[in-house]
């Protein structure tokens, strides 16, 4: 099966500062690919890259082919069409996917109706309300209605996170980008959080492109692990063979601090 995105010696510099070099992974139809490193190794430039929102201050080149569309050098237009229907992206903050002014209902209704337009369906706003409820249903939301008529800052950070989920959904993506999205959210709210992307992802038979600084995390939600370290990609491998047995010194290391971390919180890693 081809690949739906390919990176191919992709490099990202600002200036004469390189901050990603030659990386190169694939992620096929319904892969779940991690991406992991510590802080500052490149995972988000990556990310942002790869839907084209690097800032005017960054060039990015080598090649992204994102469902056989060179994002390099692409213009606005082909860009603007792969963010939604191809690409969706949840944040660690999903204040930064919210309008703090609008009633989180109206906000997955606007989604909802774009994805109809792209699909060239047209809709009532019945059809839409009633989609916006089905989604908030969908990402564990009880009482979707009452929800749906607050505004960002009336619910909470989980809550907001599974709105912004919800959004993302609304796209019906190939590929979900989870750029560190539990990071915000307390540890018993982070499991929900991971399983419920978890259970999305497979149901709604996306890609998953996974990204977090935390092992055991990651190990939960993905099946190919690929690692960066300062701007360039040192192990790519499945997750069992990466996590049981890393080629490089790198891997070993942020696993054992992860074992270390984990074993002075009592959890189970
Ligand atoms: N707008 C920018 N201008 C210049 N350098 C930047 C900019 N954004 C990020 N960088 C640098 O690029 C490198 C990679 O940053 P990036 O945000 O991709 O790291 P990350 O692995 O996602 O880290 P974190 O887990 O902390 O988010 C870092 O050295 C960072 O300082």
């Amino acid at each position: 099966m081809s690949a739906l995105l390919t990176i191919d010696r992709m490099s990202i510099a600002a200036g004469e500062r390189q901050l990603v070099r030659n990386v190169s992974f694939s992620i096929a139809p319904g892969e779940r690919l991690g991406l992991i490193g510590e802080s500052g190794s490149g995972k988000s430039l990556t990310a942002l890259a790869l839907i084209g929102l690097l800032s005017d201050a960054m060039m990015a080149t080598g090649s992204i082919l994102l469902a056989d569309t060179e994002v390099v050098g692409a213009r606005e237009r082909q860009l603007v069409a792969l963010r939604g229907p191809v690409v969706a992206t949840i944040f660690q903050e999903p204040l930064t996917a919210l309008d703090p002014l609008m009633r989180v209902g109206r906000q997955i209704g606007e989604v909802v109706r774009r994805r109809m337009r792209h699909d060239c369906v047209s809709t009532s706003s019945q059809q839409v309300q009633a989609r916006v409820l089905e989604l908030l249903a969908r990402v564990s939301i009880p009482d979707p209605e009452r929800l749906a008529r607050a505004y960002p800052h009336e619910i909470s950070g989980g809550q907001r996170q599974r709105v912004a989920i919800a959004m993302a959904l609304a796209w019906r993506p190939r590929l979900l980008i989870a750029d560190e999205p539990t990071t915000a959210l307390d540890v018993t709210t982070q499991a929900d959080i991971l399983k419920l992307i978890g259970q999305l992802v497979e149901e709604e038979n996306m890609a998953l492109l996974f990204i977090s600084h935390d092992i055991p995390v990651v190990a939960a939600a993905v099946d190919r692990v690929a690692v960066l370290k300062q701007g360039e990609l040192v192990e790519d491998g499945s997750v069992g063979e990466v996590l049981q047995a890393p080629n490089n010194g790198y891997t070993r290391s942020l696993i054992e601090a992860a074992r270390t971390f984990d074993r002075a919180l009592g959890r189970l890693f």
